[in-house]
């Protein structure tokens, strides 16, 4: 598979190559070099005593040794000792002495001088690289400590990560490649404080899975996924990942690619992240899942999003659920962080197509002649949804069909060729049969921004469902039309339709939608791809499919 893909490799551990840096080099020299004895402090003889404030922390401490060492304290707690940094003040050309602390929370650096104290929630840390840097003469390592925090530049502009670094120097190689190590172990999973002590005691720091499978997609949206994929690369390194890019050839490559690839390589993976929209990971989950060996393998790779394409709903339907950035820094660092999650996915089926397996929605009607009706309007990029929705709400069109629900757990769905049995599993028949709006949600937005389901969770368990029959009158679409991206058709309380609002509103665990004359039943659109059959039907598939998220 390899061979045919345009594929680039990434520097594996490029942050550990000696990388000159100059600015500083040339900052730090004037000082270094008179105090050139002082300057390389000597650990051993600068030991700090313990400090012990009965609460569950790791002290580092370096002294004699390059590797970072644990004890006990005088209440049983381990403890890893203290080390010994410098910070450099670039400007004035100090040099301070610093402590580095690490809590179950938070990271803490210490002034060994002043009360100066720098605080890191797990929450913002990114992870860590080092460089080798000359200073009077010595060869020094910069250890650069990266956060990325939630912030917003003015009033105007909306909340993003920004990338930041706290830079200290260290004596030994050694040192610095242990340090970053345990900082980017611990800055993916908080929970790996609990297993530094052991680590520590064992010496041996463990490599984290960091191989990550990235598909591009150079046709999507707008075309610029590869540049969008090029302006957050360095956080990867930083957080300790190498990637390998796939950019796709033509349509289905990801889906071919993650189908057909051994198990032992694609385990070697801790997930894979499409650059793209909604369109390539409906490819790898479709590909994935239809694996022999999905049992073994779907449970162990997980699914990251880069907001590339004209639709980005389940990138920013997971990001809004948690309150993250909806920004292609935000979802790169919710990769970083590698935190996962388990989702549902709408197992679908079409006469031809017997699985299909949806993390998205399916729409017909209106909204599936929205999107499948404007690929000619792509250049407009996601504009392209807002200019078909208006038209297409003034000229209304009617689509019939028959439509079942049921809100009973189905350990399969019912056999596609033969009529419901009513009479079992609870299924419900939607009396009217010309609809002019209908849409499944497995999330809460529908496209980049458009709030369409705003109690749908991405875990819920459910299949959200929103129909409006053709009997509601005209102005009944168009009202939808006008509310449903904000979400404000639904009732914040209540969490049903607003007042005015006629469509209607179910919570669902299957359902099967067919024509009434054995017709197809027009434009079906499932994660936005275009689909045609005259029925399709689907049942939910609780926490099934792996993504980072947290
Ligand atoms: N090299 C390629 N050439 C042609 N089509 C491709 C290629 N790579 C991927 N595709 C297809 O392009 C389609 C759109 O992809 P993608 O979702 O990335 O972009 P998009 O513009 O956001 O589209 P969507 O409307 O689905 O959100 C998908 O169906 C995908 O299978």
């Amino acid at each position: 598979m390899q061979s045919e893909a345009n594929y680039v490799r990434m520097a594996d551990n490029k942050q550990y190559q000696n990388v000159p840096d100059q600015e500083n080099q040339i900052n730090i020299q004037n000082t270094a070099q008179s105090t050139q004895n002082k300057f390389l402090i000597n650990h051993s003889e600068n030991h700090i005593s313990e400090i012990n404030d009965n609460k569950q922390k790791l002290y580092l401490n370096y002294s004699n040794e390059n590797f970072p060492f644990m004890e006990q304290d005088q209440n049983g707690n381990y403890v890893i000792n203290e080390s010994i940094y410098l910070k450099l003040d670039k400007k004035e050309g100090k040099k301070f002495e610093w402590k580095l602390l690490i809590e179950k929370e938070k990271i803490i650096l210490k002034s060994l001088i002043d009360d100066s104290k720098i605080e890191v929630n797990w929450q913002d840390l990114l992870g860590a690289s080092y460089q080798q840097v000359n200073v009077g003469g010595h060869n020094i390592y910069k250890l650069n400590i990266y956060l990325m925090k939630k912030d917003r530049k003015t009033c105007y502009v909306a909340y993003n990560r920004y990338l930041s670094s706290l830079d200290f120097y260290l004596e030994t190689e050694s040192r610095a490649q242990n340090l970053t190590k345990l900082i980017q172990n611990y800055a993916r999973n908080k929970s790996y404080f609990d297993q530094i002590q052991q680590d520590l005691h064992q010496k041996k720091i463990p490599d984290f899975p960091k191989k990550l499978l990235v598909f591009i997609n150079p046709v999507g949206g707008d075309g610029s996924a590869k540049k969008k994929w090029d302006k957050v690369s360095h956080l990867f390194e930083h957080a300790g990942y190498s990637c390998l890019l796939v950019l796709t050839k033509y349509k289905d490559h990801a889906h071919q690619y993650v189908n057909e690839i051994p198990a032992d390589q694609l385990l070697e993976y801790a997930g894979i992240v499409t650059v793209s929209g909604d369109g390539l990971p409906h490819e790898v989950v479709n590909g994935l899942f239809k694996r022999a060996d999905k049992d073994l393998v779907c449970p162990k790779v997980a699914l990251g999003v880069l907001p590339g394409g004209s639709g980005n709903a389940l990138i920013n339907s997971i990001l809004h659920e948690i309150d993250e950035p909806k920004t292609i820094e935000g979802a790169s660092y919710l990769i970083c962080k590698g935190s996962v999650k388990d989702m549902d996915m709408i197992h679908m089926q079409t006469k031809s197509n017997p699985c299909i397996y949806s993390f998205l929605s399916l729409a017909w009607a209106y909204i599936a002649d929205v999107d499948l009706n404007s690929e000619h309007l792509r250049f407009l990029a996601r504009l392209r949804f807002d200019v078909m929705g208006v038209y297409r709400a003034l000229f209304q069109k009617k689509y019939s069909g028959v439509l079942y629900t049921t809100d009973e757990d189905l350990e399969q769905l019912p056999d596609i060729n033969q009529p419901i049995n009513i009479q079992q599993n609870r299924w419900e028949e939607v009396k009217e049969r010309s609809f002019k709006y209908f849409m499944i949600m497995n999330v809460p937005l529908i496209t980049t921004k458009d709030l369409n389901a705003p109690n749908a969770h991405i875990d819920d368990g459910y299949i959200d469902l929103q129909y409006l029959e053709s009997s509601k009158g005209w102005g009944q679409l168009v009202k939808y039309a006008l509310t449903f991206q904000s979400g404000s058709h639904f009732d914040k309380k209540t969490q049903l339709p607003a007042s005015g609002q006629k469509f209607t509103y179910k919570k669902v665990k299957a359902f099967r939608l067919q024509s009434v004359n054995q017709q197809d039943l027009g434009l079906l659109s499932i994660d936005g791809e275009s689909y045609t059959s005259d029925v399709i039907q689907g049942r939910i598939l609780p926490s099934i499919l792996k993504v980072f998220s947290w």
